[in-house]
């Protein structure tokens, strides 16, 4: 058999990762007919609105798809007459935390990706490459590999692949344009190699060839939960010795940067901060927890477990530090909570600390006014309602607002709290803002945002997360 040929893409799944991962293929390979699909119509409709009103913000996304979309780029609902065209098919449907039954709160939810299989085997009546894109657990293909022998056509086979995705959200586009590496695994036989060349030769259009990684099946599965939990445990590392800088009087940024320096250590990914959010570092790590235990190894599975009850540690000792320094109670307090997102330069708000620490104000009486310039209103709406099950809308709506600027979010608010590093932060106008608040006007950087000197002259008192005593003028 020889390397199959690839022309035509179908990816199953048009979210975070399978939209501008396959849109990124579109834009390098013109000769490949790239094809999304999903269930979600209003996702498809949003992916092919007239006025591209995407529905997931990403810098430089839009212009990916302005230069694509309609060319060998195409957005559907049609997921059966996709496969049925495709010869490779990249799998990239969610695969949230389980939160019933066996492993709830741990294992991952294959059920998105078994259905997904399922709907490929019965559909296809030709060979096809299948590559799991989603974050799944070690062995996934094997199970997926069952379902498709089992269930499929005379004349269809199929062979299984690995290539997990790596990009972070924000920086998407230039993640997928010039990645570290591309990462395929596949089973070590014949077939499974002149698979796994079919894929890298698609990658091979514009990632230089030594940056392609060829592995076996089970070490590339596993190499996404482990990069997901090497990356979380050094925030989770920072963010403990955060804690101890605050009660010793050392800065936080200064170790960051002297340790950092360290070439075996490497300065990224060392920012202290209120707490890791987003919709895969603490899922890939229960995961993992979850894979330990299954194969009886109590101890793995606590030490990863760790990172992940620091995070918890983290939000829940800011929030604390808030309500201290406002004099042990912020009840009726107007507290003003600037971004909602989990990082800067996306609307995604999944497992934001944000939503931790708002509730938190929100048990402790507070009035918290919401600032954040890409999440959706509703969203808010929705996050709030879901991490407060005890609060009905209406009641969540007397404690919290949202403003349509930071200026307003702050008006006559008693702190101020920096929840996501939104750049523009930094440049607000400072001093209008003082102008507007209750004095004493406190600000509480969870993220080492902005000049705490410069605010303390202005009259703030200011406090950031991994810096000793409160900086005032
Ligand atoms: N978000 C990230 O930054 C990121 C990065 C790397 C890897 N991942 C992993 O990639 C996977 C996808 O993540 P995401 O953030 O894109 O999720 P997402 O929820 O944004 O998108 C998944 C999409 O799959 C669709 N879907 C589910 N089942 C389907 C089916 N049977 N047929 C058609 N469509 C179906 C859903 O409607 C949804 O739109 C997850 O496993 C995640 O862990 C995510
Ligand atoms: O030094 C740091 C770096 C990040 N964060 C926070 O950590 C979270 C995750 O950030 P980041 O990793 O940049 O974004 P994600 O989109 O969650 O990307 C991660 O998760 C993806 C999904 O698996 C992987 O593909 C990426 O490689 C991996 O970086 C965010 O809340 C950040 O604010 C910090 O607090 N300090």
């Amino acid at each position: 058999m020889s390397v199959p040929k690839v022309s035509k893409i179908c990816c199953i799944g048009a979210g975070y990762v399978g939209g501008p991962t396959c849109a990124v293929i579109a834009l390098k390979c013109p000769h490949i007919q790239v094809t999304i699909v999903d269930l979600n119509q209003a996702r498809i409709d949003a992916w092919n609105s007239s006025d591209f009103n995407l529905p997931i913000y990403e810098p430089g996304l839009e212009d990916v798809v302005r230069a694509t979309r309609g060319r060998n780029l195409f957005f559907s609902t049609d997921v059966d007459g996709a496969i049925r065209a495709a010869d490779l098919i990249f799998v990239s449907v969610n695969t949230p935390t389980k939160k019933t039954g066996i492993g709830a709160g741990y294992a991952a939810d294959l059920n998105y990706v078994e259905k997904a299989t399922r709907r490929i085997a019965q559909i296809a009546t030709s060979s096809k490459i299948v590559v799991e894109k989603s974050t799944v657990p070690c062995r996934t293909a094997e199970s997926m590999r069952v379902i498709l022998e089992a269930n499929s056509k005379p004349d269809a086979r199929f062979d299984i692949l690995s290539n997990p995705e790596f990009l972070a959200e924000g920086t998407a586009i230039s993640d997928l344009v010039s990645p570290d590496r591309v990462l395929i695994g596949s089973l070590q036989t014949h077939e499974g190699k002149e698979a796994c060349k079919a894929l890298s030769e698609i990658y091979a259009n514009w990632v230089p060839q030594e940056r392609i990684l060829t592995v076996g099946l089970w070490s590339s599965e596993l190499s996404k939960l482990a990069a997901n939990a090497m990356l979380a445990q050094r925030i989770s590392s920072i963010n403990a010795l955060s804690a101890i800088c605050e009660a010793t009087g050392a800065n936080i940024d200064e170790v960051a940067h002297a340790i950092g320096k360290d070439t075996r250590i490497g300065p990224k990914f060392l920012k202290a901060s209120v707490g890791f959010g987003g919709s895969c570092f603490q899922k890939d790590i229960l995961n993992l927890v979850y894979l330990s235990e299954s194969l009886h190894l109590p101890e793995v599975a606590a030490y990863w477990r760790q990172v992940v009850e620091m995070n918890e540690y983290q939000k829940r000792r800011f929030t604390r530090h808030v309500v201290d320094t406002l004099f042990k109670t912020i009840t009726g307090k107007r507290i003003a909570v600037l971004g909602f997102a989990f990082k800067a330069d996306t609307g995604d708000t999944r497992e934001s600390a944000a939503i931790t620490i708002i509730k938190h104000f929100m048990e402790e009486k507070a009035l918290v006014t919401i600032y954040d310039p890409q999440v959706e209103h509703e969203q808010i709406w929705m996050d709030l309602q879901e991490v407060s099950p005890t609060f009905t809308l209406q009641q969540i709506k007397r404690q919290v607002q949202i403003a349509p600027c930071a200026l307003d979010a702050c008006a006559e608010a008693e702190a101020v709290v920096i929840a996501t590093e939104w750049k523009e932060f930094i440049t607000l106008d400072w001093e209008a803002i003082y102008e507007q608040m209750s004095k004493p006007a406190f600000i509480f950087d969870g993220r080492l945002l902005v000049d705490s000197a410069k605010l303390a002259k202005i009259g703030f008192k200011v406090s950031s997360i991994g810096r000793g005593a409160e900086v005032t003028a």
